[in-house]
């Protein structure tokens, strides 16, 4: 039997693998050089590089690891400020194709995004029981401005999945950071309510005793309280809900993330589920890029659709982002009333995030 076939010298190789097992020292703040720590020299699959920065919290680990069994994924960026490397270490022994990398502190940001296709934000702080997600504003948003100015400058062709909360007002934001650099494209500016559907489909299915993976609800508006606004008159497979349970579908979908973050009692928030649900997103925005037909999600995205700047809907994915916005489609009378609802309060958030980077 002939032996596998190497391209390079068995001490080569020793080296290579002694090179990663001692990474440079990159403890917060220290650079060194442009190729971080790489998990390995060259990788098995050829795919999208994807980054995401928040890759050691709660969302990003589970993540990152869902996103290095993605067979889509070539190459995958870790970015965070803190303990990167043992996240990067831990996820780089799954045997599956993708290279991972990882990046530690402001001084590796740029290094981290530089190149991507894809960026996944789900950098910062998470609510803690009575906080609503606009009190995260303060920390979170200065966040994703530093952010998506590192990837304005670095990876202005690449899509961006914005997860950290107030999703409603950090979306506006990101928007405004890339209007600045002069790279904005507003299809390639994503807010992940995919966890808003992910629930909405579950909720539905349990009521309605149906399998979740057969349930289509779409929800749209924004991603808090009664901007949250699930379309039960148009799920599909068509269903016939009693008063009651569209009142108790409506509370329990706007309310999942807070149910959430109570039953976790001051941990935190929804994270695996949120992984979850950004893989299922994240992988619709890979397939579009990759020119696959038919991908249709819904997102929180600048929109004409209601006189709002930005708005979620279904849209349809492709190579250039987000290529198409379906209209909302028929409302009946209380999904009218819950849409003026959150329009009102979707203006606010809106306001508040496009005033943060104009002022
Ligand atoms: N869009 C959605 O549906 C959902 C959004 N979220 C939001 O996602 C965000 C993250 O939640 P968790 O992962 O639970 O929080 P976490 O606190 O567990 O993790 C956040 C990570 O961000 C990192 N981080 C902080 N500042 C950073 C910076 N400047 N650059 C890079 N990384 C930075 C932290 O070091 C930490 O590792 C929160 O804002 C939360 O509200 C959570 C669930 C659902
Ligand atoms: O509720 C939160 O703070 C986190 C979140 O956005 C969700 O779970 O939908």
């Amino acid at each position: 039997m002939q032996p596998t076939s190497c391209s390079s010298e068995p001490n080569q190789r020793i080296a290579r693998i002694a090179a990663h097992l001692n990474p440079p020292n990159t403890q917060m703040g220290e650079s060194s050089g442009p190729a971080r720590w790489n998990c390995r020299a060259k990788g098995g699959s050829s795919g999208f590089k994807v980054a995401i920065l928040g890759a050691a919290g709660g969302i990003g680990q589970p993540l990152a690891m869902l996103m290095k069994m993605n067979p889509l994924v070539s190459v995958l960026h870790l970015y965070d400020v803190v303990n990167t490397h043992g996240v990067t270490a831990d996820i780089s022994h799954m045997d599956t194709g993708a290279v991972v990398r990882g990046f530690l502190g402001q001084q590796q940001l740029e290094d981290a995004v530089t190149g991507v296709d894809v960026v996944i934000i789900p950098a910062g702080v998470p609510r803690k029981p009575g906080m609503t997600r606009d009190d995260l504003f303060n920390i979170n948003a200065g966040i994703v401005k530093t952010l998506c100015e590192a990837i304005a400058k670095c990876s202005p062709q690449a899509i961006v999945n914005i997860i950290s909360n107030p999703v409603n007002s950090t979306v506006p934001i990101a928007a405004e950071v890339f209007k600045k650099a002069g790279t904005y494209d507003p299809r390639r500016v994503l807010g992940v309510t995919m966890l808003d559907v992910v629930r909405a489909n579950t909720f539905v299915g349990e009521v309605m005793g149906l399998d979740p993976r057969e349930v289509d609800c779409p929800v749209v508006g924004g991603h808090a309280g009664v901007t949250i606004l699930p379309l039960l008159s148009q799920v599909k497979p068509p269903c016939s809900f009693t008063q009651k349970e569209i009142d108790y579908l409506t509370d329990r979908i706007q309310n999942g993330g807070t149910e959430v973050v109570e039953a976790k009692a001051g941990t935190g928030s929804a994270t695996l589920s949120m992984a979850y649900a950004a893989v299922k997103f994240a992988d619709a925005c890979l397939r579009g890029l990759r020119g696959d037909a038919g991908v249709v999600e819904c997102a929180y995205v600048s929109s004409q659709v209601t006189e709002l700047p930005f708005f979620a809907s279904k849209v349809r994915l492709g190579r250039a982002g987000v290529e198409e916005i379906y209209p909302l489609g028929p409302l009946n009378e209380y999904e009218r009333a819950g849409l003026e609802k959150a329009k009102k309060e979707l203006a606010e958030s809106i306001q508040k995030g496009v005033s943060f980077v104009r002022k």
